[in-house]
């Protein structure tokens, strides 16, 4: 099934923000999504962010995220070195400043895949940016992906998916949804909105 977007159409070429922002419900496939465009388009530069989560099997430090403790995420939000950060279930994530104004200074394409909060902080810093929302076919079909996914624990999962029904009532916040019912299409949607082709 292919999927379907909604909200504002890109604008033309010559308008383009460079800064993209992907936010949507845990579990809903931004990561999916993101890891699909990159496989193809490895020029979609992916900010890679600071939490104080830890990892999950398989994810490495300094590529999924940098994995800081609480007294080094203190240390990078005293310095100024996060864009943005938010406390999303429990735990603490920011965006590098230096690395993502590094990219834009020299023209790239530059990603984010960030919570609501950081998106509106994002808003604020740099109006430019161009918020997409990805959303899920269904909410029964978020909870399926998120529990499927096997990396949290019920309550872990309980309170994400509290913030999904706080993020999926902010969907209008948003320049473009697309919904993630195939992540082949939705990939390719989005890079169209990322400005590289
Ligand atoms: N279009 C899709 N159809 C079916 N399953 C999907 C689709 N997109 C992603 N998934 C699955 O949903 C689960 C959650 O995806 P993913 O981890 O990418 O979500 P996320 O939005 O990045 O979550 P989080 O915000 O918690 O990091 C994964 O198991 C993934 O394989
Ligand atoms: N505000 C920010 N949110 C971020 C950042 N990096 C990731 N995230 C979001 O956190 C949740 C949970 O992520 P998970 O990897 O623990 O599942 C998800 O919505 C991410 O998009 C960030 O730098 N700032």
């Amino acid at each position: 099934m292919a999927a379907t977007s909604r909200g504002t159409p890109p604008v033309p070429p010559d308008a383009r923000p460079r800064l993209t922002v992907l936010s949507g419900p845990s579990g809903v496939g931004k990561s999916t999504v993101v890891a699909h465009l990159r496989k193809e388009h490895p020029e979609v530069w992916l900010s890679v962010s600071a939490t104080t989560r830890r990892p999950r099997p398989g994810e490495r430090d300094g590529v999924q995220y940098f994995f800081v403790t609480d007294d080094e995420f203190d240390k990078l939000v005293a310095n100024g070195e996060l864009l943005e950060w938010a406390e999303f279930a429990g735990h603490r994530y920011g965006t590098p400043r230096g690395a993502v104004l590094r990219r834009l200074e020299a023209g790239d394409p530059v990603l984010l895949e960030i919570d609501l909060q950081g998106a509106r902080l994002v808003r604020e810093s740099m109006p430019d940016a161009r918020l997409v929302f990805l959303a899920p076919p269904s909410w029964d079909e978020l909870v399926r992906r998120l529990t499927g996914r096997g990396t949290e624990s019920a309550e872990v999962i309980e309170r994400r998916l509290q913030a999904a029904r706080v993020e999926l009532a902010a969907e209008s916040e948003f320049d473009v949804t697309l919904v993630n019912t195939s992540v082949e299409h939705v990939a390719r949607e989005l890079l169209a909105l990322v400005d590289v082709v």
